[in-house]
């Protein structure tokens, strides 16, 4: 952005607005067109001309008052095609608009809309927006007696090439003038100096000749703002924040995070430290799955990070610390694959029973295999569950509503679900259970928590499931106790080393051997599964973008918060030390500023001011409130 005002004290500007794919995101002769042809034969060969007309007539290729006759004539519209879209318009605002309805109340009377579109489309979102009617130029439609359209009224000079520029400067408007626009009919009022800076706005759609004629691009209103220093001043521009969705996180994500006006990225695989170094600078929200090792390293690079989201349930591939230290804030989703983990285990846990992949793998050889030696039910046998959170007590309540015995082992206290009986310790767990599977989550200490000894306390021909983590069991132990025979079987989903994409080769020393299951880390992969995740978690995201709000972060103090309404909200993260409530409360009593509500939170760790402040501030201020003992983080929303 180049096209600051010159100072910060300079009078706010009047800001003209084009309305087709600026206020809104359609083109109201293409959007007619479509009502207009639904039932036409030629449908399409009109379309296409009416479209080519207006991409023309927008890229200046063409005389705009010519284009607009053209594409009357080609349309035969109606008064009933015209309000039914004046009908439905408001649904079309573009998003930026749309979030940004306080700028457009609080600046109405400086707000002008200029179009060559038509005052009947207008008049619902000017009337939205707050914009009264005179301060609306655009085109009226003369009709005939059967409401026909047979034209425009051409006494307006908004029906002519270089209409827009005249119409403007017969308002003769008394300050700087700013316009937003993103066709060539802008970027001639521009040519024309009857405006002072002119913002092509991208949005929704880019104009190379409009870019090149601009001041500045915008790809949407949040930038203009900022950069205009308007409403919400130093609140930084969504479009320029980039959040980066590694491992093929499911697009309902990146739609979302997108609807919201932030600019995302995405790529299908995982990254190693060093390629992740690379590509993390300018990155304000990373989203990771099970497989990208965010370390302290990665963090010390991260100049823009404000959040880490996980897009599953663990995260031991985050150092949380590293994190909270640097007030980023971490989120995972952690309830959305849970059943599906929950229903893979009891399907391995039949599968294994009834030695199923073996019995198929020979019938895929041609050997007919008919016998019951091994097999056995899932009924009366004893699953030893080690790890009773989320994915350990919902297994409990499905394994015995199929008539199987559960005990279950934990570190902390947790309610025993049904008839499950807590036990209280591994070893005991080991001793009594026909099925053990591990649902502990991924800390270092439970590094091996399956190694020789725990094998060799299992009850001879019990099998090991493991969807948790792969460094969680020993494989060399476990491949040695399966080919013993002391272990009958085994269904492995996680391994201390997996590929980082489905092109890369694997390998384990589970390889080959009998009654195995190797599964590639699928326990949370369903459509279902994917589609919670990426709905649970880009809300924290855009919860903690948008609001502040804290909740389910995994490393900072949770804090549910409402939107901004009034004033300002002033976000400040900083270590438990004592007095920076107190500092923070001095800045902004000196600065004169009523605080109109105010949350504290601490862990162990950090601490989470929350003030929502009722007037607007000083530059300087900031620095004072960065500047005070103890901040990690400091940030500002309008
Ligand atoms: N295979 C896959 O695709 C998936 C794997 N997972 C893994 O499953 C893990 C568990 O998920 P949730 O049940 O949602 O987590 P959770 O945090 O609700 O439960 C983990 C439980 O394990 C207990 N625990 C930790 N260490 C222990 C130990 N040494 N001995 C006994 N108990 C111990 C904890 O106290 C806690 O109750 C996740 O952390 C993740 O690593 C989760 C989803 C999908
Ligand atoms: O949710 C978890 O913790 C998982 O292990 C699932 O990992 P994924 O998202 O499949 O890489």
């Amino acid at each position: 952005m180049n096209a600051s005002p010159s100072s910060a004290s300079a009078a706010a500007p009047f800001v003209v607005l084009d309305f087709d794919s600026t206020l809104v995101k359609v083109e109201t002769l293409d959007a007619l067109a479509d009502m207009v042809l639904s039932e036409s034969v030629e449908a399409d060969a009109i379309r296409t001309r009416v479209a080519r007309l207006t991409d023309q007539a927008m890229a200046g290729d063409i005389d705009f008052g010519e284009a607009l006759k053209r594409r009357l004539e080609l349309l035969q519209l109606t008064r009933t095609h015209v309000e039914a879209l004046a009908d439905r318009i408001l649904g079309e605002l573009t998003p930026s608009v749309r979030r940004n309805g306080r700028f457009f109340a609080e600046n109405a009377d400086r707000i002008i809309i200029v179009s060559g579109g038509f005052r009947e489309v207008i008049a619902p979102v000017a009337a939205e927006l707050g914009v009264a009617p005179e301060r609306v130029l655009a085109n009226d439609l003369i009709y005939d007696d059967e409401g026909r359209v047979t034209g425009v009224d051409e006494a307006n000079p908004l029906s002519r090439e270089g209409g827009k520029a005249e119409a403007l400067k017969a308002l003769n408007l008394p300050g700087p003038v700013i316009l937003i626009g993103d066709g060539w009919n802008d970027a001639v009022m521009k040519q024309a100096g009857v405006v002072d800076r002119f913002y092509a706005f991208t949005e929704v759609v880019r104009r190379e000749p409009v870019v090149a004629a601009a001041d500045a691009e915008a790809r949407s209103l949040d930038e203009v703002l900022h950069a205009e220093g308007l409403s919400g001043r130093w609140s930084f521009p969504r479009s320029r924040m980039k959040i980066l969705l590694l491992e093929n996180i499911h697009p309902l994500a990146v739609q979302r995070l997108r609807e919201e006006g932030y600019s995302v990225e995405t790529l299908k695989g995982a990254l190693d430290e060093d390629a992740l170094i690379e590509r993390i600078r300018g990155v304000h929200v990373l989203g990771v799955r099970s497989k990208t090792n965010v370390s302290a390293r990665v963090l010390e690079a991260a100049d823009k990070l404000m959040a880490v989201a996980a897009f599953c349930i663990g995260t031991n591939q985050i150092d949380l610390e590293a994190a909270a230290d640097r007030g980023v804030a971490a989120f995972n989703a952690p309830y959305s694959n849970t059943r599906s983990v929950v229903e893979l285990a009891i399907g391995l846990t039949v599968t294994l029973m009834r030695d199923v992949v073996d019995k198929s793998a020979a019938m895929h050889r041609g050997a007919w295999n008919k016998s019951a030696t091994g097999s056995r039910e899932l009924r009366g046998k004893t699953l030893g569950i080690v790890g009773y959170g989320a994915i350990g007590s919902q297994l409990s309540v499905l394994a015995e509503a199929l008539g199987m015995r559960v005990v279950f082992y934990d570190v902390v206290e947790r309610l025993a679900l049904g008839n499950a009986r807590r036990l209280r310790s591994l070893d005991a767990l080991l001793a009594e259970a026909d099925v053990v599977s591990l649902h502990v989550d991924g800390r270092q200490s439970n590094t091996n928590l399956m190694g020789p000894q725990q094998f060799a306390r299992m009850k001879p021909g019990a099998l090991l499931l493991n969807l948790s983590r792969g460094h969680v069991v020993d494989i060399g132990a476990l491949a040695q106790a399966l080919g013993s025979g002391r272990v009958a079987g085994a269904a492995v989903d996680v391994f201390p080393e997996e590929p980082r994409t489905n092109d890369d080769p694997f390998d384990s020393p589970l390889m080959g051997l009998k009654n195995v299951i190797l599964t590639p880390h699928i326990g949370g992969s369903t459509e279902e599964a994917q589609e919670a995740i990426a709905d649970f978690a880009a809300e924290r995201v855009l919860g903690y973008l948008n609001r502040g709000d804290t909740t389910f972060s995994v490393n900072l103090p949770n804090v549910q918060l409402a939107d901004v309404t009034g004033g300002h909200r002033l976000l400040h993260i900083h270590r438990n030390q004592a007095g920076v409530l107190a500092a923070i409360n001095r800045v902004l009593a000196d600065a004169g500023l009523n605080i109109l509500a105010q949350h504290l939170k601490t862990d162990e760790h950090t601490g989470y001011v929350i003030a929502d402040v009722d007037r607007d501030y000083d530059r300087a201020l900031l620095a004072d409130l960065k500047a005070i003992p103890g901040t990690l983080r400091f940030r500002i929303l309008h």
